[in-house]
């Protein structure tokens, strides 16, 4: 068959629908469907009365109730007249010759008997036209007690349906689009949505439409399990209704119009698949393109970590260095402390060599008023100075010599030079003693202290040494610590005097 060959299913998105909607229901057993078929079932019928009076007119259509009972409906119908007049307003000429009833039906009590004739000719010539137009039928015995009144209904829902079809402009064959499973299918929704508060729609609905996709993926891999074999054999139904037996005629109009219906069905089983396998296709892309941007995530995540994992080595490694580096401070620092204490012992050494003892002369100028012809030094030669000596035979001359001897224009930074040195050996420990000593007037104060009027130039040998202990002890704050203390004494005439006493007593000591 041409389903077979176009790879078709044999089953509608519809009917799995209904099913798991059939399921469902049955889990919930408080649903009554057989009362919700039933108001469905007159929902329907009372679309079809309405229209069949619509298009009669309701004088024409006084048999037929706009809301009839399943007994009215057929009563109204049974004489054809209304759906033959009906036909022929939709298909002019449908049924060329309608058997009008021959008296008043207002003499006539519903349900009575019309003639045999009128039953026959009208009903059968509107059979007739109707298959021909390919709307769904009905049997003539379904206008009689007992029949199927619902049959009756979808013939002229159909009907209704291809006359808007044709209202609209349709080109080309109509196709019946209706389903026989929708009321079934309506009614199944609206009996689970029933009880269902609003907020419970969307998960409800969810739940279905799960269950749907599940159902549906069975039933296409059951069927592409079951359809390898023999295809051939592949069979377009819908239902589980077999063939009924009738008559040569009925038979015969039924099997086309059997053959309409299934092709309908087939035509729109196919849309709803086409459909859900575009669903499907368009779920899968985006499954798809889910699971690819997971793996980026995934592989973005493993880079990431990696990254931190080598700057953490990095930082290991750089702080690592560090330490060593430090490290190699420290023992450079150490290494620096051991020689600064190698210099100083060399160096002390050195002013040790220089002699434990030096003596130093200086000659001071002339004071202002003084003749400089009474000088006695005769000439000062590095540390030799020869001083002219009078004597009973004559002048004479004799030399001194010193470790050093400063000349009248000696200035007091040259005197400090020589001293410095020395100064510098207190702070490594070794001890030092500076004194002046000469007679009266002969620049004693002026070498050790300076002048009255004090200046950075004319300061002394004190200050000068105090001044570099404290720049020296200042650089090696960060090493060692000095204490400094000075004490000023006179000694004279084997007295010591302590010079820096602030209470006004002259304290004295002993000469010891
Ligand atoms: N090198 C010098 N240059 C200029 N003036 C000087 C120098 N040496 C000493 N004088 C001056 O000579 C004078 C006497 O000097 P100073 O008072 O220092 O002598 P002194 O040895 O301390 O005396 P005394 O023992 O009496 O205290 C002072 O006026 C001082 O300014």
């Amino acid at each position: 068959m041409a389903a077979a060959a176009e790879g078709a299913f044999s089953f509608s998105v519809a009917s799995v629908v209904e099913d798991v909607l059939q399921q469902h229901g049955n889990r919930h057993r408080e649903l009554d469907l057989e009362s919700r078929r039933a108001e469905e079932a007159a929902s329907r019928r009372y679309e079809a009365a309405g229209w069949l009076r619509k298009m009669v007119g309701v004088v024409a259509a006084k048999d037929l109730p706009a809301e009839p009972s399943e007994e009215e409906f057929r009563l109204g119908l049974r004489s054809g007249i209304i759906l033959c007049n009906v036909l022929n307003k939709v298909q002019p000429g449908a049924v060329p010759k309608v058997v009008e009833s021959p008296c008043d039906a207002a003499l006539i009590p519903d349900g009575a008997a019309l003639s045999a004739f009128q039953y026959f000719e009208n009903v059968r010539n509107f059979l007739v036209a109707i298959q021909e137009l390919g709307i769904p039928t009905l049997e003539a015995s379904d206008l009689e007690q007992g029949g199927k009144t619902t049959r009756v209904v979808n013939s002229v829902l159909a009907l209704k349906s291809y006359c808007d079809w044709k209202q609209s402009g349709g080109n080309g064959v109509w196709k019946f689009g209706g389903n026989s499973s929708s009321p079934s299918l309506s009614m199944l929704v609206r009996a689970v949505l029933l009880d269902k508060k609003p907020e419970e729609v969307p998960t409800l609905v969810e739940s279905v439409l799960s269950k749907v996709v599940e159902e549906f993926e069975q039933r296409i891999s059951s069927q592409y399990e079951t359809a390898k074999p023999a295809p051939r054999e592949m069979t377009i139904s819908h239902g589980n209704k077999p063939p009924t037996k009738s008559t040569f005629g009925d038979r015969k109009m039924e099997d086309k119009n059997a053959n309409t219906i299934q092709k309908e069905r087939f035509q729109k089983s196919c849309i709803s698949d086409e459909e859900s396998k575009r669903q499907l296709l368009k779920q899968k892309m985006i499954f798809d393109q889910q699971q690819r941007d997971i793996l980026d995530l995934k592989n973005t995540i493993h880079t990431t970590k990696a990254g931190m994992k080598f700057m953490q080595m990095k930082f290991q490694e750089e702080f690592h260095n560090l330490g060593l580096h430090i490290h190699g401070l420290a023992h450079a620092a150490s290494g620096y402390h051991r020689v600064l204490e190698e210099n100083r012992k060399l160096y002390n050494q050195v002013q040790d060599l220089k002699g434990s003892i030096r003596v130093y002369c200086r000659v001071r100028p002339f004071l202002s008023g003084q003749p400089n012809s009474l000088s006695t030094v005769d000439h000062i030669e590095d540390g030799n100075i020869t001083i002219n000596t009078p004597s009973r035979h004559g002048k004479g001359r004799k030399s001194f010599c010193f470790n050093k001897v400063f000349g009248p224009s000696a200035t007091q930074a040259e005197v400090f030079s020589d001293m410095q040195p020395l100064v510098r050996s207190v702070l490594d420990g070794y001890n030092v003693c500076i004194f002046a000593y000469g007679q009266t007037g002969s620049g004693k104060t002026y070498t050790m202290t300076g002048p009255r009027e004090l200046t950075e130039k004319s300061r002394g040998v004190n200050y000068r040494a105090l001044g570099d202990l404290f720049i020296i002890a200042d650089q090696r704050k960060d090493t060692l610590c000095y204490d400094v203390s000075v004490q000023m004494i006179e000694i004279y005439n084997e007295q010591v005097r302590d010079l820096l006493v602030t209470d006004g007593t002259n304290k004295r000591y002993p000469f010891f």
